[in-house]
């Protein structure tokens, strides 16, 4: 599967930096479901609804930069809210707004997007509204928001902190973690267990399609699509099928 990323046309100077990173390249390889569903067995928060693409279908991987925004009933003028992360951000970031998913003013905006994509930032989660949305299309921006609106966040607004551990519902996300964001929502992997949530994903991957070539081939669905199954307890079909079978006998 390949992200958005690749398709950016980028002009900045860092646009054109390596941007390696092989648990990133790794992730590109999965979707949000299986990566959720990981991160579930690993009894971690499994990514977060409700945040849905400004424009597009877009999808994105990349390592989160974070900034925490606060209500402001319009202090001492200065740098735009988010401008000293874009400007320092490195190509494969995703800008990581925490606007405790207020929908009463944008907490992003058009020329925001611009200075991100010519740094190589390959997306943004904005935990509230974001504006300006035919700008971000424009540049091929993905940019994920609970909604728009066209108030600016400048005088209602400002930056709280930046690069420290922000709450977005029940997740909290560290400057350096994963994200994915594509079709079915936006999901954050702590960096420091990303091994583990990438090995349990791919683990997913492989049982899923399992799963479904057994139903291509005739198998009914709700023999092959079973809980213990899905969730890897047992490593192979014919030990799936005697737990399924126990359970029917069961009455379960
Ligand atoms: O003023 C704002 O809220 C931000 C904005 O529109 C932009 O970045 O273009
Ligand atoms: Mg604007």
């Amino acid at each position: 599967m390949s992200s958005q990323t690749s398709s950016f046309d980028l002009t900045g100077d860092r646009a054109g930096e390596s941007t390696v990173d092989p648990l990133v390249e790794r992730l590109d390889a999965l979707d949000s479901t299986v990566v959720s569903d990981a991160l579930d067995g690993l009894h971690l928060p499994a990514g977060l609804g409700g945040l849905r693409p400004a424009w597009g279908t877009p999808r994105f991987v990349g390592r989160a930069r974070t900034v925490a925004l606060e209500g402001d009933s319009g202090g001492s003028p200065g740098p735009h809210l988010g401008t000293s992360v874009v400007a320092d951000a490195r190509p494969g970031d995703v800008l990581v707004m925490a606007n405790g998913g207020r929908l009463d003013v944008s907490c992003w905006g058009g020329i925001l997007s611009l200075g991100c994509v010519q740094q190589g930032v390959v997306g943004v989660v904005a935990d509230g509204a974001c504006r300006d949305v035919a700008e971000a299309q424009e540049l091929g921006l993905p940019v994920f928001a609970r909604g728009v609106s066209p108030r600016t966040a400048r005088g209602r607004l400002r930056q709280r902190a930046t690069g420290v551990p922000v709450q977005v519902e029940d997740v909290t996300v560290s400057e350096g973690d994963l994200v994915i964001a594509d079709d079915s929502g936006v999901v954050f992997v702590p960096a420091d267990c990303a091994e583990e949530v990438l090995a349990a994903a791919e683990a997913i991957v492989e049982r899923e399609a399992a799963i479904s070539a057994d139903i291509r081939a005739g198998v009914r669905i709700d023999q092959a699509m079973h809980d213990v199954r899905l969730a890897g307890h047992t490593d192979n079909e014919a030990d799936a099928e005697q737990v399924l079978h126990q359970g029917q006998e069961e009455g379960r």
